[in-house]
């Protein structure tokens, strides 16, 4: 088993991270396989500014990308089992690191107690709360199967497998963060507008301010301008013919 070196890690914070751990905003969105979770954390984005972080989505990267864990990712992943959490601990570090935001949903995540007690001995991040997806088993079900991603675990077989392992290794972290008063269960059966709705109201703290909306316009437009200005310093008379 591969280990996360631990030279990465200092007084409970990322070393080379620019910010301290405490200071991290980081919410984690957790929910049966189906009931809606990354639908959600696509508005809440949109609607934040989060960084949005699926351990799912950096899994199947990793298992395509052949790296020496990529097999076993995959097979995991096909029988509906959890990746070891060194793995996926350190993908997360890995996209954390890579993003200046101070905001991220980390969605799919944890999804057993092994997840969660590594990504805080590792991090030093204390969940601001839990987003927790309730669906019943059929509607997830018939979601799952009208899918229609591609994606190899949408098939009747691995999706029993799932709701097993979701309902024996992934349920008790939902009860582990419920002994902290973390836990914000929210209806998945309604619409993906009722269901935003319901959640909107807690993540008003994070609501951008005007210069906060102000940078985020800089830095999109940064890359164009400089290719501008490239442009302009190699063109005989400093503008375009
Ligand atoms: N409230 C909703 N009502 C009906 N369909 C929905 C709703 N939310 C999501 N869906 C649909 O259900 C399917 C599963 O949604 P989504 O991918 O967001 O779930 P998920 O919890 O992230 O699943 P997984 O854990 O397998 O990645 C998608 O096809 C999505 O469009
Ligand atoms: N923390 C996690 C998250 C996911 N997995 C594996 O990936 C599969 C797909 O996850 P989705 O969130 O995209 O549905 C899941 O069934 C697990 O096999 C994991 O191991 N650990």
């Amino acid at each position: 088993m591969e280990k996360v070196e631990s030279g990465s890690v200092e007084n409970g914070t990322l070393a080379d991270f620019q910010i301290p751990a405490k200071k991290l905003n980081v919410v984690f969105v957790l929910g049966g396989p189906g009931s809606g979770k990354g639908t959600q954390c696509t508005k809440i984005v949109e609607a934040f500014g989060f960084v949005h972080l699926s351990a799912g989505d950096l899994l199947r990267a990793e298992a395509k990308s052949g790296s020496e864990s990529g097999i076993m990712i995959d097979n995991m992943m096909k029988e509906g089992k959890i990746v070891p959490a060194e793995v996926t601990v350190k993908l997360l570090e890995k996209a954390m690191k890579k993003s200046n935001n101070d905001k991220f949903l980390i969605d799919g995540f944890p999804r057993s107690l092994d997840n969660r007690e590594l990504f805080d001995s590792v991090t030093g991040i204390e969940p601001r709360f839990i987003l927790f997806f309730d669906c019943p088993k059929e509607e997830m079900e018939r979601r799952l199967l009208g899918r229609n991603q591609g994606r190899d675990d949408d098939n009747e077989d691995t999706i029993r497998k799932r709701f097993k392992t979701f309902i024996e290794t992934s349920l008790p972290v939902v009860k582990f963060y419920e002994e902290f008063d973390k836990v914000h269960k929210i209806d998945a059966t309604r619409t993906v507008d009722e269901v935003f709705s319901s959640i909107e109201p807690l993540f008003q703290e994070f609501k951008r301010t005007g210069s906060e909306l102000q940078e985020e316009l800089v830095q999109a437009i940064l890359p164009y301008l400089s290719c501008r200005l490239g442009a302009l310093v190699h063109t005989p008379f400093g503008f375009d013919k």
